[in-house]
């Protein structure tokens, strides 16, 4: 089981007057208009920021956006400002830049519980690469590190690790200390039958985690866009689906893993095709093992929902990390609404649920039904690197408590 390295605690340090420089995790999903579709992660990040304000501090508020190669402006963190200004109450200054001259002079500028958002951090390859040149020029800009961005913890980045080697007091903001308080204690002792549930579609990032998994959990349940690396190593016609075709051994040995271990595998026994990528694709329902050429699986069929449900209530604890279809589109999004529902209707009778990644929470919300699960995390990848046992180099920078 993950340890938690026991965190610098923001409430012990002095803040008044302070530039703090703050990592947090504003990856959110915004439409073709840029509108913020889930605003969960700008929402969980307010307790820390607030906090800040109101103890005089000068905010420096420093997140990434999707994965741009370079100065991307379809990337570009301008969109959030006023979700951001309304939900703190003040009128958040954005700069166009994450470091350099004019962003020093806006910071300089900033009177005592003021806040500034800073351009995309990726915006700079040197960000991804750790850059420690990059890393002290983000520091320059502050007097304390506060890192609050849970989703992006098991990055070892410039503005989550680098950074924290340049800036003393380094500690955890209010959501990264929630975070691995939930996660970390709610597995480390779950009540049993305990179950994971994992789609989505960042296969080879999450067909990994599947691994330890399963010396965990009783039961595990696999949609989402992996499930077809599966099928084809099974000799299943996947069609034009989402593979990893490196990863087909792979999935082969942890079927078998599971196997030995006595762990429920179940993969979806019916899956929804479409003739194209889109809202308006025509659609039916095929067993797994038929998928026809030219067609692709983009959500798991009404049998898999119905047999998925029956297990999932023979269980006790359950973990959610990533989309049973591409739930976007109306047309493929029953799988994971079922989904969402069954935990729903689990939490009331007791079951603990607990949901991480962007994607997945941004379904549970789409149907109103975030307040009823027990613990909603901010982080995906995050959140399975700690089930994973892993510790996260944004955490492990931070003084120790
Ligand atoms: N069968 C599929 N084929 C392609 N994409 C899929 C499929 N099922 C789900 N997805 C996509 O996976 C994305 C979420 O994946 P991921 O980022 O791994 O999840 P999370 O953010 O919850 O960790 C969603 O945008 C969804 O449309
Ligand atoms: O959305 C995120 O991860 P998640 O989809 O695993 O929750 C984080 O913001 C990290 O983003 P990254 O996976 O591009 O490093």
């Amino acid at each position: 089981m993950a340890t938690k390295k026991s965190v610098g605690a923001l409430k012990e340090a002095d803040l008044k007057g302070k530039k703090v420089f703050v990592r947090v995790d504003l990856n959110v999903p915004l439409d073709d208009n840029f509108n913020i579709t889930d605003d969960t992660r700008i929402r969980a990040a307010v307790p820390t920021i607030k906090y800040l304000m109101g103890h005089g501090s000068k905010v420096i508020l420093s997140s990434h956006l999707g994965r741009p190669k370079g100065v991307t402006p379809k990337y570009s963190l301008k969109p959030l400002v006023p979700r951001l200004s309304e939900l703190l109450g003040v009128e958040v200054k954005m700069a166009n830049d994450c470091i350099g001259e004019e962003v020093e002079k806006m910071v300089a500028a900033l009177p005592d519980g003021g806040v500034i958002l800073l351009e995309n951090v990726r915006f700079y390859k040197e960000e991804e690469k750790n850059d420690p040149e990059f890393a002290k020029k983000l520091a320059s800009l502050a007097d304390i590190y506060v890192n609050d961005a849970f989703g992006t913890a098991h990055r070892a980045h410039a503005s989550t690790e680098g950074v924290a080697k340049f800036l003393k007091p380094s500690v955890a903001g209010f959501l990264m200390q929630k975070e691995l308080d939930y996660l970390v204690g709610a597995v480390a002792n779950p009540k049993k039958p305990f179950a994971a549930i994992v789609g989505g579609s960042k296969v080879s990032t999450k067909i990994g985690v599947i691994e330890s998994l399963l010396a965990k959990v009783d039961l595990l349940f696999l949609g989402g866009g992996m499930i077809f690396t599966f099928y084809k190593a099974q000799g299943y016609k996947v069609g034009s689906s989402l593979v990893e075709e490196d990863k087909l051994d792979l999935a082969t040995s942890l079927m078998e893993k599971a196997k030995a271990k006595g762990v429920s595998l179940l993969l979806p026994t019916d899956v929804v095709i479409a003739d194209k990528f889109a809202a308006d694709a025509n659609s039916k329902v095929v067993p797994a093992a038929e998928i026809p050429d030219g067609w692709m699986g983009l959500d798991i069929g009404p049998d898999s929902i119905k047999s998925f449900s029956e297990s999932l209530d023979t269980t006790q604890t359950i973990i959610w990390n990533g989309p049973m279809g591409v739930f976007e589109f109306d047309k493929f999004a029953a799988g994971t609404e079922a989904v969402a529902k069954k935990l729903a209707e689990l939490s009331g009778k007791g079951v603990t649920t607990i949901i991480g990644g962007g994607d997945s929470v941004a379904a549970v919300e789409k149907v109103g039904l975030a307040d009823k699960m027990s613990h909603i995390s901010t982080g995906g990848g995050a959140s399975l690197e700690l089930l994973e046992g892993k510790q996260l180099p944004g955490v492990l920078a931070l003084d120790d408590a």
